[in-house]
């Protein structure tokens, strides 16, 4: 019987001996692949944590001591050890899932799946421990990658200040964020990592030793004399120990044994102390070990056996960003481009390739990437900052007070906006037009399919005075939309074809399609609708209100949270310009969406073109004062949303 399945929970670790530990090991990396290949998720992170997590939860005693992740997407293993082996749904609806979530388990804390936060949680919990009498252990893991974000140096700042207040960071170290992590930091965990494990050596001896106190005692000082000795003369004093962290490391992050032993240390500490794990994304499987990219660190699903992915990858709306960069690099040699740790998954790959010495990764560190995008234009560049839209959410202060105050031009291009869906609540790209609406002088552009996103990045580029962002969906880019005609800087999509048309319909980006549909269900309704995209949704064009004014109602669709976004900027507009025309937005509810794919959540939250098709109906057939009974009947009568 699989050793897996006899552990229900952390304290049934305790039975097994360090041989069963490595034959677990061994099974938790064959369950990973079999059910991650098949699923997709977060495969290399993972595979990278395995003996670390197992001699986490035997050293420390989860939920009443808190184990957190930074990031959380290296915690499968943690939720396999805490009674969660039901893989199938991984990140689908109704599953478990990708992250820690506190309604899965106690054992699970942070859900946000933005990094750089670990330490923060861990300062606050154990001052609460302080201030509350308890002597619960708190325990933060953060990757090497997250601890390029800033705001892990701001807890830093504070954990280091309070040498009696107990609480253990675990450095998982792969030397990986996506790609090599880059900076300083890095170079200095390196050199960490080339000091050849005299902690290492004095951790193992000194629990040998202590169990022989008899012989063991003398011959221990004498070691930790050597230590001392050793240590100055091989191992540059760390930066951590020189903040005033305790260091304990380089630790084989593979080795159980090791493990335990320095986190025994770590927790009999009583003080703030870093244990730098030395560790693998990908270990154990070989098409993970051998992918030079990101060694699997987020997959789509794939042949278990030689790792590729089953689904063939069409055109992406990333992929046409990355070759249109490549393009404008050849034409222009002030544009540079910045990436925060995710130059593939951005799509700079290859302006990297073409242009090595004109992109930065800049860590996981959007803040730093936007300031330093304000001195790259201010010193006569213009920077394109590539992000995914969720993360730009770290970034607005700098945007606002470095970019847009100082009139830098600037170009934020957001991928992954709108619904993403699978990695749950914190990854949907569902704030950006709302959080952007107060900041002066910045444009938005969000493009309706390929050549637009083509088109409008050029547009945005050319603006040299203010922050452009352009913003687009995650996955497979739709089908190419033509106009039919313009209205100020807005296309017309769709020609109303009367002279005192119902309805007009404003769609922004990527819904477009969508809007169309909308457009020919209410045409069975007997509504005549003009569908209008604005490509750039801020600032409202001019013509919006004169145009709003020749209909009876306007409704607008985004792929943004409906608070504050692109219907409230036209809805103040039409105020503004003293137009009285009702107007309906529809977009993403101001609230945390589940884990569920694009298309489910689009339908739960009523994204979709029957679901819109029939509150329209609706709004007009009241106008109209027609009965409630056949408003229903009208209503009714749109096709029920496809499943
Ligand atoms: C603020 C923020 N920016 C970017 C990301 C995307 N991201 C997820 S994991 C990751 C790399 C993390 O590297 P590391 O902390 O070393 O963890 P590892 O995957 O190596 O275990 C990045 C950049 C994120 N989750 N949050
Ligand atoms: C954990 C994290 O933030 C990233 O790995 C993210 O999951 C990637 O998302 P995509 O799969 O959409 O690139
Ligand atoms: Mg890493």
């Amino acid at each position: 019987m699989p050793l897996l399945t006899r552990i229900t929970g952390p304290r049934d670790l305790d039975r097994l001996s360090p041989e069963e530990l490595d034959e677990l090991a061994g099974e938790i990396r064959g369950f990973l692949v079999d059910a991650v290949s098949k699923t997709g998720g977060h495969l290399g992170p993972n595979l990278g944590v395995v003996e670390l997590t197992i001699a986490l939860h035997r050293v420390f005693d989860s939920p009443k001591d808190k184990v957190l992740f930074d990031t959380g997407h290296q915690s499968y293993v943690h939720k396999l050890l805490t009674g969660r082996q039901d893989f199938e749904r991984l990140r689908a609806k109704g599953g478990i899932s990708g992250y820690p979530s506190r309604a899965e388990s106690d054992h699970d804390v942070i859900e946000n799946s933005h990094a750089s936060t670990v330490l923060g949680w861990a300062d606050g919990l154990a001052k609460a421990n302080e201030v509350r009498g308890k002597d619960d252990h708190v325990v933060a893991v953060i990757g090497d990658g997250a601890l390029t974000g800033g705001m892990a140096w701001e807890a830093l700042n504070n954990i280091a200040a309070a040498k009696d207040r107990p609480l253990v960071i675990v450095v998982n170290d792969n030397e990986r964020s996506y790609a090599p992590t880059i900076g300083g930091l890095a170079n200095h965990l390196a050199t960490l990592r080339t000091t050849d494990g005299y902690e290492r050596f004095l951790a193992r001896g000194k629990d040998i030793l202590e169990r022989t106190p008899v012989v063991g005692r003398p011959l221990y000082e004498t070691l930790h004399g050597a230590k001392k000795g050793l240590k100055d003369f091989i191992a540059p004093q760390g930066m951590f120990e020189d903040l005033g962290l305790k260091y304990v490391g380089p630790i084989d992050g593979h080795d159980i044994e090791a493990l335990e032993s320095a986190l025994q240390r770590a927790k009999r500490f009583g003080g703030p102390v870093i244990v730098h794990c030395l560790t693998e994304k990908g270990r154990g499987y070989k098409p993970a070990e051998e992918d030079e990219a990101d060694h699997f660190h987020g997959i789509g699903p794939i042949h278990p056996d030689t790792g590729l992915p089953i689904a063939a990858g069409g055109m992406d709306w990333t992929s046409v960003f990355g070759e249109e960069m490549v393009k404008l690099g050849h034409e222009r040699e002030d544009i540079v481009a910045i990436t925060a740790a995710m130059l593939q998954p951005v799509g700079l790959a290859k302006f990297a390739k073409a242009f090595p010495d004109r992109v930065y990764d800049v860590g996981i560190a959007e803040q730093h990437a936007a300031v330093s995008a304000a001195g790259l234009a201010t010193g006569g560049l213009h920077p394109v900052f590539a992000v995914y839209a969720t993360f730009l959410n770290r970034a607005f202060d700098q945007l606002l007070m470095d970019v847009a105050l100082h009139k830098c031009g600037v170009t934020f291009v957001l991928d992954r906006a709108g619904v993403t869906g699978t990695d749950g609540a914190s990854h949907n790209g569902m704030w950006d037009m709302s959080i952007l609406q107060c900041v002066p002088t910045v444009r938005i552009a969000a493009p309706r399919d390929a050549d637009q996103v083509r088109l409008q990045l050029r547009e945005a580029v050319e603006v040299d005075d203010a922050p452009t962002v352009v913003r687009y969906s995650k996955g497979a880019v739709g089908p190419a939309v033509k106009a039919v005609g313009t209205v100020g800087g807005m296309d017309v999509l769709r020609e109303a074809g009367s002279d005192r048309p119902d309805v007009l319909l404003v769609s922004v980006g990527a819904l477009a399609p969508m809007c169309l549909e909308i457009a020919g269900l209410l045409d069975k309704q007997g509504i005549t609708t003009t569908v209008v995209d604005p490509r750039w949704v801020k600032p409202v064009d001019e013509a919006m209100a004169p145009l709003a004014e020749k209909h009876r109602v306007v409704v607008t669709v985004e792929d943004n949270s409906r608070a504050g976004g692109v219907g409230s900027a036209i809805a103040q507009a039409l105020r503004d310009a003293g137009v009285d025309v009702p107007l309906r937005d529809f977009g993403i509810p101001p609230r945390f969406l589940d884990h569920a794919s694009r298309k489910e959540i689009m339908a739960e939250i009523g994204l979709t073109a029957p679901d819109i098709a029939r509150q329209v109906t609706g709004l007009v057939a009241k106008l109209d004062g027609r009965y409630e009974r056949d408003t229903a009947a009208a209503v009714e009568s749109v096709e029920p949303a496809r499943d």
